[in-house]
């Protein structure tokens, strides 16, 4: 069995043939992406053109036509206040106070939906979401609260009308069914387009069918087969880094977030670039990956209202202020730094005999060139740009997710000993040890793609980490049909859902009263429960966008675990203990499921 398939079997039901070969799908983030969870859906039912455009509209017409028919006006620039501004208001000022206090709640077509009811004053809920313990509860309070509703409705910012998609039905019609009856909405693009790229994660109907199939193939068994040397050489190199960072006592407490933000930067580096970015040799310099990708994910709070606002208001492109212009150059230099490693790799790839000593031509770039893969409809070879912009998409999707799922990953064996033990007796039993200096190095080749997937309990743990941690927070959908019928429920043009990867895997109807807890074993007895369904776990999501990079990540994930568990033990800091088992509080509002103050781990060399 291929590493993954039973999960990617969890999360498929479709097939999709490609060219070369039969790939397991027809796919942010960690907002994947991530996404400030105050709803920002502007109400787009009934009026189609803004208030303001609207109400100016009206008043220029009144005006234009009192001045020709009845009495000419002086044209002045006091007509502004005397006339102008007060026929403006007297449009506007209706048209806000019908859309923002009367339409929800009297009007609206979604309004007989389950809609919690704690709402503030042109608030909505946005308190609610804004200060709950993750970025995810309250949306898994909703749907816990509802345990039979396909959509929950919830108010947010000016009263914005947004739908959360609960049950396992309606996330399959959304996005498998009715896949290409939605688009991402412009908030997406205004949020993350700037640093991720407007590749493959922005494309819409044909031109994703297009490019999403010429796509697959890259991300599939074959390639990823090729890239197990540079995962097991990347563990290693998070294993020496370690070990240098315990020095001769061989044990200390360190903070894995940015340690494993390090070492997922690397493996992207190699295995999408072909380069050697050395952020685990500290070689790295000011203007890298790990610097830039910093500024656009952990921004300071400036620069995040500035964010913030830019979703309703585009003023990124406007505001010469340092916390503004600080992110616009991260964003800038990540897409300079990946257009001239592929400018450079055309100019390499054309000298006869070329050899990438990185990936032995194993990356995602290299293979692009080489197969020249159409991503356009055009059919015609894509340009470095359209290849930078794919790149920026799997850079950005790939290594916060990744690095996320190790972390909590280390939590979880740092608090649950058996586990960790359990893990460690199966994989050093198993597999043959990555590292051939080891002591306990049965053999000296390194695991396999098929040996890594055939261990029951590293795969059982990697699904449950994946379900009860999952590293992408949410996403959304734009309806854009009229008369468009979701599980029974009628969706109008324009309608703004929102969805969770991890809500109907959280869900207590669906998991039981334990959903919470953190079970490995509980995948060995889904048989003939509700939770015996793909739509029940949605970590990557499902249907033809599901994410494209969903084996990639769990082939790295497992690879990187595996040299961890056989290099070091994990235990409790006095900080985890003071805790008392219970969980450490994630940042919100956040770009990822991220513990506030870091996540410190005391290491032991084995
Ligand atoms: C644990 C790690 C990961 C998680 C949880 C994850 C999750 C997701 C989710 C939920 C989506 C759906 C987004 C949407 O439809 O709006 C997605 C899309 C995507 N992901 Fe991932 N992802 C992970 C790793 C990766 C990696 C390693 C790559 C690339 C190497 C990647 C590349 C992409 C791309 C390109 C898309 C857009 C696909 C499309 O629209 O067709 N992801 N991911």
């Amino acid at each position: 069995m291929a590493v993954g398939d039973s999960l990617i079997k969890q999360t498929h039901s479709t097939r999709v043939k490609c060219p070369a070969i039969i790939t397991k799908t027809p796919h942010p983030f960690r907002t994947l992406f991530s996404f400030p969870r105050c709803q920002l859906s502007t109400p787009k039912t009934p009026p189609k053109m803004s208030h303001l455009t609207l109400s100016l509209l009206a008043s220029l017409t009144e005006l234009a036509l009192y001045h020709h028919y009845l009495s000419p006006l002086p044209i002045t620039p006091s007509l502004l206040q005397s006339h102008l501004l007060p026929l403006f208001l007297s449009h506007y000022l209706p048209l806000k106070i019908y859309t923002l206090l009367l339409y929800p709640f009297y009007f609206s077509p979604l309004r007989h939906l389950p809609t919690p009811s704690n709402n503030l004053p042109l608030l909505g809920q946005t308190l609610t979401l804004l200060t709950a313990t993750s970025p995810v509860q309250t949306y898994i309070d909703y749907a816990n609260a509802f345990p039979h509703a396909p959509f929950v409705r919830f108010l947010g910012l000016f009263n914005s009308e947004t739908l959360l998609v609960c049950s396992p039905e309606a996330h399959k019609e959304v996005l498998q069914t009715h896949c290409y009856d939605f688009k991402k909405p412009d908030i997406l693009h205004r949020f993350i387009g700037d640093f991720a790229g407007r590749g493959l994660l922005f494309a819409e109907g044909e031109a994703h069918r297009v490019a999403r199939r010429a796509l697959n193939p890259i991300f599939g068994p074959g390639s990823i087969r090729r890239m197990m040397g540079v995962f097991w050489e990347k563990g290693e190199g998070l294993g020496g880094y370690i070990t240098g960072l315990l020095g001769e006592e061989g044990e200390g407490v360190i903070d894995v977030n940015e340690l494993y933000v390090k070492a997922t930067i690397d493996v992207t580096g190699a295995t999408m670039l072909g380069v050697d970015l050395g952020n685990l040799r500290d070689e790295a310099t000011d203007t890298d990956f790990l610097t830039s990708f910093r500024r656009v994910f952990q921004q300071p709070p400036l620069s995040a209202l500035i964010s913030f606002i830019n979703l309703f208001l585009p003023i990124r492109p406007f505001l010469p202020i340092e916390a503004n212009l600080g992110y616009l150059r991260a964003s800038h230099r990540l897409r300079q730094m990946t257009l001239s490693i592929v400018n450079t790799r055309i100019r390499e790839l054309s000298q006869p005999n070329h050899h990438n000593p990185v990936s032995n031509g194993a990356d995602l770039l290299t293979m692009m060139l080489q197969n020249e893969i159409p991503l356009t409809t055009s059919n015609t070879t894509p340009t470095p740009t359209q290849i930078t912009n794919e790149l920026l998409t799997f850079l950005a999707a790939g290594h916060e997710t990744t690095a996320n799922a190790l972390l909590w990953a280390t939590y979880l064996l740092a608090t649950r000993p058996q586990i960790q033990s359990r893990l460690r007796t199966e994989i050093t039993t198993h597999l043959p040890f990555p590292n051939p200096n080891s002591p306990n190095s049965p053999n000296t080749t390194p695991p396999s793609y098929e040996n890594l997937d055939s261990h029951p309990y590293l795969h059982n743990f990697t699904r449950e980490l994946l379900r009860r941690y999952c590293p992408a927070l949410m996403t959304f959908r734009q309806s854009l049909r009229p008369n468009l019928t979701i599980a029974n429920t009628p969706i109008p043009k324009d309608t703004i859902l929102c969805l969770l990867p991890s809500l109907a895997s959280r869900a207590t109807h669906i998991w039981g009263p334990d959903a919470d807890d953190f079970n490995p074993d509980r995948w060995d007895n889904l048989a003939g429960t509700k939770a015996d369904t793909p739509y029940a776990f949605g970590a990557f999501l499902h249907g033809p966008r599901v994410c494209i990079g969903r084996q990639f990540a769990i082939v790295e994930f497992k690879a990187l675990l595996v040299v961890l568990v056989t290099k070091f033990e994990f235990l409790m800091t006095e900080e985890l203990e003071r805790l008392g088992g219970r969980e450490p509080p994630t940042t919100n509002p956040g770009m990822g499921y991220v513990p506030a103050g870091g996540m410190r781990i005391k290491f032991k060399k084995i």
